[in-house]
């Protein structure tokens, strides 16, 4: 199986001469893999998450992404690539349409086609986002329809890669099963590597599932 990424011997810690929160971390993730991890609150799960796309710096050790030390990919084209969703949905002042074309805006994106509006909006109906209209503003949108419009956003950048932080957390039962149904597609479907940090008893149904714990500063993956 093809290696996606890499983190070989990752130490971490916020504080420059603080305690690290963990070290010697290695782990392997090959193309198409769908990896869930676990772990109790402050663990360090989201953490690792904002390592991989380069959002903090490791103490020591290295990332790879594609075998390229990802320390010398530029942040946007990593990100562009490895698409983070964070657990608290960021939103730009501006419509919906302008959110969920974000990355088109940017130099990376914009060697993309960006979607038309019909597409835009069949997108908001599969997401159960049913009468939000695409001149609406953002900001007044609920936190689970920001993080639903969040995902959304993502996949429209085409990653190679998904790292979802916690990504049905502030949605109900329906639309977090509706969410994670989107997600094993992607998955199955278009061979999209996917990593989620979720405290939910989701169990995915995919072939090549992976489930991760992070627990005492190591990830123990079956
Ligand atoms: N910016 C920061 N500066 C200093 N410490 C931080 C920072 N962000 C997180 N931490 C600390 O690092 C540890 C790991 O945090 P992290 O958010 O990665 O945990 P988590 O496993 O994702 O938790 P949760 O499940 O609650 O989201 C925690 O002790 C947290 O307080």
């Amino acid at each position: 199986m093809a290696k996606l990424l890499e983190l070989r011997d990752l130490s971490f810690g916020y504080d420059k001469d603080g305690p690290l929160l963990f070290e010697h971390l290695s782990l392997s993730v090959g193309t198409g893999e769908f990896l869930i991890i676990k772990g109790a609150s402050g663990s360090g799960k989201s953490t690792l998450l904002r390592l991989i796309c380069r959002l903090n710096t490791p103490r020591s050790g290295s990332i790879l992404f594609k075998g390229r030390n990802t320390a010398n990919i530029p942040p946007p084209e990593l990100r562009s690539k490895v698409t983070y969703v964070a657990q608290i949905p960021q939103m730009i002042e501006g419509t919906i349409r302008d959110n969920l074309l974000l990355s088109f805006t940017f130099a990376q994106g914009r060697r993309k086609a960006a979607p038309d509006d019909a597409t835009l909006e069949r997108m908001l109906e599969a997401f159960y986002l049913h009468g939000v209209g695409l001149e609406q503003s953002a900001s007044k949108l609920s936190v689970g329809q920001k993080q639903r419009l969040s995902i959304m956003r993502a996949i429209l950048n085409v990653p190679d890669m998904l790292l979802l932080d916690e990504p049905t957390s502030a949605l109900d039962a329906e639309s977090a099963a509706m969410v994670f149904s989107i997600i094993e597609r992607l998955n199955t479907e278009e061979g999209k590597t996917l990593i989620i940090v979720t405290h939910s008893d989701y169990s995915p149904a995919v072939p090549r599932v992976r489930k991760c714990i992070f627990r005492n500063g190591n990830l123990e993956c079956a």
